[in-house]
Order: structure tokens, then sequence, then C-alpha cells
């Protein structure tokens, strides 16, 4: 699966879109370790608060089924170039410190980072591995 491919899977994604309040469809795709491949859409409430990301839709998929560790993740909004969320960026960080995030325009048009650019010196669950500080 390339990145163009992934992207292509995130804009099919996006078709599904849940989004009667903010109009503004978003799709995602991503590769797990063993490339395994899953999509998500976002997913709003009347409730407003309950909205699931598209990112974080894909993620739920992923885990869900067993995967643990996120590769690369495409993202396709209705914006030209539609940046994960802080919270998205969380929950890839939470699977994927290391993972690529592709924010795509179209399957031509495309900008790639590595989660850190995006998140950087994150809060990780390294940080939760109890060890005496020196200073204290
Ligand atoms: O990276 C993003 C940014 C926003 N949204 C969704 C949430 C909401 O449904 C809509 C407007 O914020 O876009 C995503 O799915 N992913
Ligand atoms: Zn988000």
């Amino acid at each position: 699966m390339n990145d163009i491919e992934l992207i292509k899977l995130a804009i099919k994604a996006k078709e599904n879109a849940y989004v009667p309040y903010s109009k503004f469809k978003v799709g995602a795709a991503l590769i797990t370790e063993d490339g395994s491949v899953y999509t998500g859409c976002n997913i709003e409430n009347a409730s407003y608060s309950p909205t699931i990301c598209a990112e974080r839709t894909a993620i739920a998929k992923a885990i869900s089924e067993g995967h643990r560790k996120i590769i690369k993740i495409a993202i396709v909004g209705d914006s030209k170039y539609t940046y994960p969320c802080g919270v998205c960026r969380q929950v890839i960080r939470e699977f994927g410190k290391d993972s690529q995030v592709i924010i795509a325009n179209s399957e031509e048009d495309f900008k790639k980072y590595n989660l850190a650019e995006l998140l950087p010196n994150s809060f990780g669950p390294e940080d939760l591995i109890k060890e005496v500080k020196d200073d204290v």
C-alpha cells in the first residue's frame, strides 16, 4: 500500500462522513505494523461533544481488531490541508509515536510529517512507567 493508494482510501472514506452540523467532511486511512489497512470518517452528534473525528474512527477500528501499532495515517478533509486536531494527535501518539502523517489535498498534492513534528515533546505511555528521579 503506497501513499497514493492510502490517500485514495481516505478520500473514499470521507464520503461516509456523518456531518449534519458542521457539513465538514473528513476521511482517514491508516496502515498498521502488519500492513492491515483501516479507514474512518468523522461522525457528528446532535449533542455535539460526542463527535468523533475521522482519525479516531479509523484508529478505534484498528485497535478493536487487535492492532497496536500505526505506521502511517492519511487525512483528507474539506479544507485544502486538514490537519488532525489536538485530541487526534494525542491518540495517534498512543499507537504511533514514530508514525508518518499524510495531510492530503488530493492524491497528487499532499504533505508528509512525522507525528513528532505535529506533537513535539509529547506525553505518552512511557511517562507512566514510574522511576526514581534524580532531584527528589
Ligand atoms: O482533523 C480533523 C479535524 C476535524 N474533524 C471533524 C470534527 C467535526 O466533525 C468536523 C468539524 O470540526 O471535522 C475531523 O474529523 N478531523
Ligand atoms: Zn480530531
